[in-house]
């Protein structure tokens, strides 16, 4: 009774596999020879041979169109309705911007006329009559005349050490025409002027501010001990004790966030500049983005101690 059981199950399973053989056989030969003759069959063959979906989008032009008024659309807050409602596309007349040039790329030429331009680079305000005042008296200075030497060295090398007689610019003038060959407002990046005294850092970055015709403690700031009056993220140029900046080297050793570090009355060679200096020099090897300009009043024989500057590129 059992095995003949068995036996018609055996018989079963193999009308089973017979069949489905069978079957499968069929398929194939419906769908080969379908695929010449039928486009259901021809869809079918293509959904088997396909292991993706495609989802398909609706094109732009047949999807419900949104009138919204520009103005209120954020994600065209850049362009500009007119009274029209048309978006302007004319920003080269909307936006004066003077500083065209990208950075460290400039010359004299191109910074003398943003220095006359109605526009302030450094925050896209008109300039005040105070800062052409200013300005009429900085072009006195030697340093004025001698922007274009300055521009094409500064551009040229990466460490720079400037030499000047007392009043002749070096740390009012400098660090700003710094700023327009680095334009680090437009990069993210801040640039230093180190200073031996706390009080001479304060006072010319209060004088800075006024030159630029920036706010201070926001685009133009200092940072001395136990005060510190800049705005991250919105600073541009610090005017930075010596002391302080080698505090923040110990933090950040590759001082990542300067584009140029101006070391200021050098020749005074406090301990914190002496070794300010040794570690950028180290560092210029390491970050080749990175500026160095010392400045320094004349060297003659007595003050001539700096044979250990890194050597001109
Ligand atoms: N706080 C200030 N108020 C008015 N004029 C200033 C002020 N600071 C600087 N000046 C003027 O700006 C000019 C340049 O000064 P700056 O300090 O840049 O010269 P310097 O070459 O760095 O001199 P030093 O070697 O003595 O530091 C000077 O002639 C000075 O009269």
């Amino acid at each position: 009774m059992l095995r003949r059981k068995v036996h018609a199950f055996r018989v079963q399973g193999c009308l089973a596999v017979y069949l489905a053989l069978f079957f499968f056989v069929l398929f194939e030969i419906v769908s080969v020879y379908g695929a010449q003759h039928s486009s259901y069959v021809r869809s079918l063959a293509r959904r088997r041979e396909r292991s993706y979906y495609v989802v398909h989008l609706p094109r732009p032009d047949l999807r419900p169109r949104i009138s919204m008024p520009l103005s209120d659309n954020p994600y065209l807050a850049h362009m500009k309705a007119n009274k029209g409602g048309k978006a302007s596309n004319a920003p080269a007349q909307a936006i004066r911007k003077p500083i065209l040039w990208p950075p460290r790329r400039v010359n004299a030429k191109q910074v003398r006329k943003a220095m006359e331009h109605d526009l302030n680079p450094f925050n896209d305000k008109p300039h005040t009559p105070q800062y052409k005042k200013l300005l009429a008296r900085r072009k006195q200075l030697p340093i004025y005349a001698q922007m274009d030497e300055f521009y094409k060295m500064f551009t040229e090398n990466q460490i720079l050490v400037l030499e000047g007689e007392t009043g002749s610019g070096k740390s009012t003038q400098i660090p700003q025409l710094v700023c327009y060959s680095d334009l680090p407002h437009t990069r993210g990046k801040l640039i230093a002027c180190t200073q031996p005294r706390s009080v001479v850092a304060t006072t010319i970055a209060k004088r800075v501010a006024d030159e630029m015709d920036v706010q201070l403690g926001e685009h133009v700031g200092y940072s001395v001990q136990f005060e510190d009056m800049t705005s991250p993220g919105t600073t541009f140029l610090t005017y930075i004790t010596d002391e302080m900046l080698l505090r923040e080297a110990m933090g950040d050793p590759r001082l990542t966030r300067y584009s140029t570090i101006i070391l200021d009355e050098a020749h005074e060679r406090s301990l914190a500049t002496d070794i300010l200096m040794a570690l950028l020099k180290d560092l210029a090897r390491k970050r080749s983005d990175l500026k160095i300009v010392i400045c320094v009043p004349p060297l003659t024989q007595s003050n001539s101690r700096h044979s250990s500057l890194p050597p001109k590129r």
